[in-house]
């Protein structure tokens, strides 16, 4: 058996939501859904990969069909598969991907390249006729949980919310079965970022935990004035306070915040992550790393990720990527990741659970699902596979 990339199908579709963070507003918000079509027949039917791209960033139509699905069609097909030839070689898809491009400028195409890759690891998973996660695991010499730790991100700022609105949307969460909740701050003066976190932990009280996340909004001054805030309460954790490539901020922050802090969700290579490991003071003991695939190059690099993690003494448990969604809950249950963010009332149908998945105590169970799992998820596979009719 050979297999064959016959198409790379991108489509830019809305995911736009009227919310706020420190930084931006969702209301122009989009993604990249792309397709990945081989030439390869599982009962009856052309196996197809599927991808997209987190919330943040926008849809990568421009880049994916000037540069990197061209790359891939055009490439000799053998010089994309494993050794067996029955199947695509994902590092070697990447590397075709990624031909004429000089080191750097990851921002540039990182999301591209990984919500292609994303498809391509679907695919692979597929021709193989397992989940991406026990796959994955295999490859590792690992062994799978599919029980993986989900935390509750929302607490927006809305126009018009108020603080029983925000109380109320919290205690949403914890009835569907979470017990970590995530709120936004840096977006209103630190004295009313301090009541809503007060209403908040009020309303949850002992039944679950509170993280906060500044999306990189903070200069130092700021940021130190709410690491002494914070600090007063029992937090989760505390994210991304200043600029994501402040490496300095990040570093002297911990001085004055014993407690977790996390970052990373804005890195996008796995030379961010080692520079980030190096110089941004966070300590393996108790910080969080947020690197999400699907905007920094995909699994692949994901794995040269975790790789430089390992030199460093920081273990995969440590990690809970950004983005939620059913990628990194794969690779979560598959590498041993400490976990995966879900946004449970935002960003549909791109981001959840195969229906019928439910959270119970803050975690969830993967289902036996061939690939990444998107055929379970009704919502989601209805966009997809008109992608490709
Ligand atoms: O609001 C956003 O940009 C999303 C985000 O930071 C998160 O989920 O951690
Ligand atoms: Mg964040």
């Amino acid at each position: 058996m050979t297999v064959r990339v016959v198409d790379v199908c991108e489509i830019t579709k809305p995911i736009a939501s009227p919310i706020r963070n420190a930084y931006i507003d969702f209301t122009k918000m989009t993604t990249s859904l792309v397709a990945v079509v081989t030439d390869v027949v599982r009962d009856g039917k052309r196996v197809v990969g599927y991808g997209f791209n987190s919330n943040g960033r926008y849809g990568q139509g421009g880049l994916i069909r000037e540069r990197f699905a061209p790359r891939l069609k055009e490439a000799d097909p053998k010089s994309l598969l494993d050794a067996s030839g029955d199947n695509l070689n994902p590092d070697k898809v990447w590397a075709a991907m990624m031909s004429n491009e000089k080191p750097g400028g990851h921002g540039e195409r990182s999301v591209a390249v990984g919500t292609i890759d994303m498809a391509v690891w679907d695919a692979v998973a597929k021709i193989a006729g397992k989940p991406l996660f026990r796959l994955l695991a295999e490859r590792h010499g690992r062994e799978a949980n599919p029980r993986v730790f989900v935390y509750a991100a929302g607490g927006y700022y809305y126009p018009g919310k108020d603080l029983s609105a925000l109380r109320g949307e919290m205690r949403g969460y914890l009835d569907r079965g979470y017990n970590v909740v995530k709120m936004k701050i840096g977006g209103a003066p630190i004295a009313e970022d301090r009541e809503r976190i007060e209403a908040v932990l009020k309303e949850i009280g002992k039944d679950a935990q509170l993280a906060v996340d500044a999306n990189g909004r903070f200069d130092l001054e700021t940021a130190i004035a709410y690491a002494k805030m914070l600090r007063e309460y029992p937090l989760f954790w505390y994210e991304e306070a200043g600029d994501p490539l402040d490496f300095a901020l990040q570093a002297a922050l911990a001085e004055f915040y014993p407690a977790a802090m996390a970052t990373g969700e804005n890195l996008f290579s796995h030379q961010d992550a080692k520079n980030l490991i190096r110089y941004g003071g966070m300590r393996p003991d108790r910080d969080w790393l947020q690197f999400d695939c699907a905007l920094s190059y995909g699994l692949c690099e994901y794995q040269r990720t975790l790789a430089v993690l390992k030199t460093h003494g920081w273990s995969p448990s440590r990690c809970i990527p950004h983005g939620g969604h059913q990628m990194s809950l794969n690779i979560a249950a598959g590498l041993g990741l400490g976990g995966n963010e879900s946004y449970p009332d935002l960003f549909q149908p791109y981001g959840g659970f195969p229906d019928g998945v439910r959270v119970e105590n803050g975690h969830i169970t993967m289902p036996d699902l061939p690939g990444i799992g998107f055929e379970g998820k009704s919502d989601l596979y209805r966009e997809m596979r008109a992608l490709t009719e």
